[in-house]
C-alpha cells in the first residue's frame, strides 16, 4: 500500500498528548508573514519581492483561489497513491522544490538544508546554478536521491559546459534551463535597498568553485572579489540567446531536458520542435514580467498546445494542497514550490523545509480524497469550476 501524506494529520493529534504542536503553522499561507518578522528588509526583499508593483505575483494566487473544486462523493478513496511518473523517474507526489538561488540569505545550511529536506520526504530538488554551495557539496549532502539541476545559461560556451558536465558527474538527471531571466527584472523592493542578491550569502559560490569560471579571471577570487562579482555578473545569462542556440544545450545533456518559464502555446510547440522533454508554465513567481499573465492561467492553452508531447509542470503560487490539486487539474503532471519551503528554510531550517513538504503532500492527499480521487490520475477541467468573486 502507498504512503498515506495525510497520516501526518493524525501524528501531530498524537504529538499532542504530550503537549507538542507543530513549530510552524500548518496554514502555509501564513509563513510569509513570519518570515518577514524574522529576516532583515534586504532578504525579506529578496524573497517575497516580485517584479514592477507586485500584481503579476497577487495575479498567480488569484487565478488559483478563482478555481475552484467540484467535490464528487462516494468514491471508494480508502486507499490512495499520490505517485506519478515524471519523465522517467517515480516520483512519490506531483511535488518537487523549484530552484531558489543563494539559500545562505535564508539560513546558513543553504541549499544542504533544502536539499536534505527534499531526500528525506523523497521529493525531487532542483539545484539553482546560482546556489551559495557548490554543486558537488550539495549532491553529497543528498545521498543517492533524486536531483535535477538548474541551468542559468551562462554567456560563456565553455562555463555552461563546465556546469553540466559537473552536474552530470555529481548524479543530477533531469535538467531544467531557465528562460525567463535572460535580464534581471526591474525589482523595486531589492532596488528602493539597493540590494543584490549575488553580493550576499556568498551568492556566487557556485561559480566561482568552476574551474572554467575561474580561468576567465585575471586574478584568484580572493585577491580581487570585485573583479570576480563583476565578470560572474557579465556571464550570468545572455540575452542574445535564441531557439536554435538549444542545440547546445540538447547536444551536451543525455538526460530529459527541460524549460522552465514557458507560457505562450507557440513556445512551448517550439520545445517540442528543439528536441525538448518537457516545459515549466512559469512566470518566475512573478519575478520577471511585471504584469505578465497569471501562470494557472496561461497553464491550460499550453497542455492544449503540447500536452500529449511534453511533460507539463507548473509553478508560481501555489501555496496550499488544493492548489497542486487545481494545477493537476488544469492538466500539469507535478509542480513547483518555491517561496514556501525558503520560507520554511528561514524559519527552521531542513526541519522547516520538510514542514513545508509535509503538510502540502497532507493537504493534497486529503483534498483528493475528500474529492472522490484515489490518484492524481484522474483528476481533470471536470473537477474545476470558476468563480469570478472568489476572495
Ligand atoms: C528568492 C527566489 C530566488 C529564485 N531563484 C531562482 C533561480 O535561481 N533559478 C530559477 O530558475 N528560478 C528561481 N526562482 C523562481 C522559482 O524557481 C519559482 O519559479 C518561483 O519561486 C515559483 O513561484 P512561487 O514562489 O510562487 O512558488 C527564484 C524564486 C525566488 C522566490
Ligand atoms: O531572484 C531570482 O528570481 C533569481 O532567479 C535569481 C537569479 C540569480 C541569483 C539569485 C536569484
Amino acid at each position: 500500500m502507498a504512503k498515506h501524506w495525510a497520516d501526518f494529520q493524525y501524528e501531530i493529534y498524537l504529538n499532542g498528548m504530550t503537549g507538542a504542536v507543530p513549530r510552524l503553522p500548518t496554514d502555509l499561507t501564513r509563513l510569509e508573514e513570519l518570515t518577514e518578522r524574522r529576516l532583515g528588509p534586504g532578504p525579506v526583499g529578496y524573497v517575497t519581492g516580485s517584479a514592477g508593483d507586485g500584481s503579476t505575483a497577487r495575479a498567480n494566487r488569484a487565478a488559483l483561489r478563482r478555481r475552484r473544486i467540484v467535490p464528487r462523493m462516494l468514491r471508494d478513496v480508502h486507499e490512495r497513491d499520490l505517485s506519478v511518473e515524471v519523465l522517467g523517474r517515480g516520483l512519490p507526489a506531483p511535488l518537487a522544490l523549484a530552484p531558489v538561488g543563494v539559500l545562505s540569505i535564508m539560513h546558513p545550511d543553504a541549499e544542504r538544508a533544502a536539499a536534505r529536506a527534499a531526500a528525506a520526504q523523497g521529493v525531487p530538488y532542483v539545484l539553482s546554478s546560482a546556489s551559495s554551495t557548490p554543486i558537488e557539496q550539495v549532491a553529497e549532502a543528498m545521498g543517492d536521491a533524486e536531483r535535477w539541476f538548474q541551468l542559468y545559461w551562462a554567456k560563456d560556451r565553455e562555463v555552461t559546459r563546465s556546469f553540466l558536465t559537473r552536474a552530470k558527474a555529481a548524479g543530477f538527471s533531469v535538467l531544467v534551463v531557465t528562460l525567463d531571466t535572460p535580464l534581471l527584472a526591474w525589482r523595486p523592493r531589492d532596488l528602493d535597498q539597493a540590494y543584490l542578491p549575488f553580493l550576499h550569502g556568498v551568492g556566487t559560490a557556485n561559480y566561482f568553485s568552476d574551474p572554467a569560471f575561474r580561468s576567465g579571471l585575471a586574478k584568484p577570487v580572493h585577491e580581487d572579489p570585485n573583479a570576480a562579482v563583476m565578470h560572474f555578473v557579465g556571464m550570468f545569462a545572455d540575452p542574445a540567446k535564441t531557439w536554435p542556440d538549444l542545440t547546445f544545450v540538447r547536444e551536451n545533456w543525455d538526460g530529459p531536458i527541460v524549460l522552465k518559464g514557458v507560457l505562450h502555446p507557440d513556445d512551448a510547440r517550439q520545445a517540442v520542435d528543439a528536441g525538448m522533454d518537457g516545459v515549466v508554465v512559469s512566470n518566475h513567481g512573478g519575478r520577471q514580467v511585471a504584469g505578465s499573465v497569471a501562470a494557472a492561467d496561461a497553464l491550460p492553452g499550453v497542455v492544449a498546445a503540447v500536452g500529449d508531447r511534453l511533460t507539463v509542470l507548473f509553478d508560481s503560487g501555489v501555496r496550499t494542497g488544493d492548489d497542486v490539486f487545481k494545477a493537476l487539474a488544469l492538466g500539469a503532471r507535478a509542480v513547483l514550490v518555491g517561496r514556501p519551503y525558503v520560507y520554511g528554510l528561514a524559519l527552521d531550517g531542513q526541519a522547516g523545509v520538510e514542514h513545508v513538504i509535509r503538510c502540502l503532500l497532507a493537504e493534497l492527499d486529503l483534498t483528493l480524497a475528500l474529492s472522490g480521487h484515489a490518484t492524481p490520475a484522474t483528476v481533470g477541467p471536470a473537477d474545476l469550476m470558476e468563480d469570478m468573486a472568489a476572495e
